[in-house]
């Protein structure tokens, strides 16, 4: 248990610091080496990284349309009608965010309107290095199909001599996805941001992943001209906020929910009772000993903290100068404390809400923020894949009317080839 109160400000930060940022140098050193590759030699250097990180037997980039058709029969039906039921609620959830264009006459005669268009061509990254996570392919797939992107890719990494899972491709047939790429980490975002011979270049790319994936979005974003990124979405995070009247059963579940991803995962429990600490450490070890990932939440576990605060409205400040991915509040009458969320890309309220609901079907987006990103990023959401534009449109009285803003502004700046675009204007009587 770690007492925030008696702890010394190097003790708090250290205590919060994310694994995956301690080793961002060298990431970024291997990460540069594989776009540089990929850059060169395209699908020889994809096929290369499928032998080398994923060991795959015989490598191949694309998957047939025929699979993605058969995929559904290759399915338990409880599988299935699970992916549907999620499907169903991520859609209406999404759907409620359709932009809608907004037009206004400024005064009269001047209308300016803001309109969004679909991006064109999205890169999806689905994770695969330690499991196939098909809930991912609906989070992006069903924005992606929303918005009616023409170009879908999807991309993810297959290991060993496995078959991509027939939930994978399901789900992508379900999102209306085009083309699935058997490949992952840096090499399959390098090959979505730069194109190779079998895949398509995008304009932007999407979806979580490990450091080596994060960082290979945000390297490319910054030299490939026109490419996007929709965040940095790295290891799984939670933070978990709980009072006195606290189920430590729930908590310790929700914290080897995340731990259970991967070794670099982080979880945090910010609890203004030692008692409940004592519980939750507890339960955990009872619960770890029953799981499958027990390995890898074990590690996870590690960089992960249970913190004794003096107050629920302190463990809000603690909570939002970290910025968790998920926050999650079993606290009495939890609704009440919603204000004081300053930084969280999605957050679970009350003892019957878990984080599970959310990563797989309530109808929310579970690609979010991490590292401290949710400070400046949003979840996941359909805006992601438009961009805005605007339009306007003015009468001769209106340019009139408006030339008494635009020529002393032209002026003052210096401007006056600006200044003279209106006048040209006003002063022609030709029709
Ligand atoms: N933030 C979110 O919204 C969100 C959602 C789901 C999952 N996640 C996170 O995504 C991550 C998934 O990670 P993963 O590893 O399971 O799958 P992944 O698909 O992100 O990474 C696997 C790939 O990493 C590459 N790789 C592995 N070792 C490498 C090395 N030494 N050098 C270079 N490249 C290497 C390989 O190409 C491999 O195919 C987890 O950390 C999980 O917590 C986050
Ligand atoms: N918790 C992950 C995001 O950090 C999403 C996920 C996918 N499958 C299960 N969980
Ligand atoms: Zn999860």
């Amino acid at each position: 248990m770690f007492d925030w109160q008696q702890a010394t400000s190097e003790q708090r930060s250290e205590c919060l610091s994310r694994p995956a940022v301690k080793v961002g140098d060298k990431v970024k050193a291997a990460v540069e080496k594989i776009i540089d590759n990929v850059a060169r030699n395209g699908d020889t250097a994809l096929l290369s990284y499928a032998e080398q990180f994923d060991a795959r037997v015989s490598p191949r980039i694309r998957v047939t349309g025929t699979e993605l058709i058969e995929s559904e029969f290759a399915l338990a039906p409880e599988l299935k009608s699970a992916i549907d039921q999620a499907y169903s609620n991520i859609k209406k959830f999404h759907q409620l965010q359709l932009p809608q264009s907004k037009k206004i006459e400024t005064q009269s005669g001047v209308t300016c309107e803001l309109r969004y268009q679909a991006i064109e061509a999205v890169g999806l990254y689905v994770p695969g290095g330690s499991a196939p996570l098909p809930s991912s392919v609906l989070m992006q797939g069903v924005c992606a199909q929303l918005s009616g992107a023409k170009t879908i890719v999807l991309a993810t990494p297959v290991k060993g001599d496995c078959q991509i899972h027939p939930a994978i491709l399901y789900a992508a047939k379900l999102c209306g996805v085009t083309d699935v790429i058997e490949c992952g980490g840096a090499g399959a975002i390098a090959a979505m941001a730069l194109g190779t011979n079998s895949v398509p270049k995008v304009n932007k790319i999407f979806g979580p992943g490990n450091s080596f994936v994060t960082m290979a979005k945000q390297l490319l974003s910054q030299s490939v001209p026109g490419l996007a990124i929709d965040m940095p979405a790295g290891p799984s995070e939670v933070l978990v906020i709980a009072d006195k009247g606290a189920n430590p059963e729930f908590i310790a579940a929700d914290l080897l929910s995340q731990a259970e991803h991967g070794e670099d995962s982080q979880v945090i429990l910010l609890a203004s009772d030692s008692q409940l600490i004592e519980e939750t450490e507890a339960a955990i070890e009872r619960q770890l000993s029953k799981l499958s990932r027990a390995d890898i939440a074990r590690a996870a576990l590690k960089n992960s903290t249970l913190i004794l605060v003096e107050s629920i409205e302190q463990a809000f400040e603690i909570s939002a100068e970290y910025g968790p991915e998920h926050l999650i509040l079993q606290i009495r009458d939890a609704e009440r404390f919603l204000p004081l969320v300053k930084n969280a890309g999605s957050v679970f309220v009350g003892d019957y809400t878990p984080e599970s609901a959310g990563d797989y079907a309530s109808g929310t987006n579970h690609v979010l923020p991490t590292y401290g990103y949710s400070k400046t990023y949003s979840s996941l959401n359909l805006m992601d894949f438009y961009k805005a534009y605007t339009v306007q449109s003015i009468t001769k009285e209106g340019l009139s009317k408006l030339s008494t803003a635009i020529l002393p502004l032209a002026q003052a700046e210096g401007l006056d080839a600006h200044a003279n675009a209106v006048k040209v204007r006003l002063e022609n009587n030709n029709d």
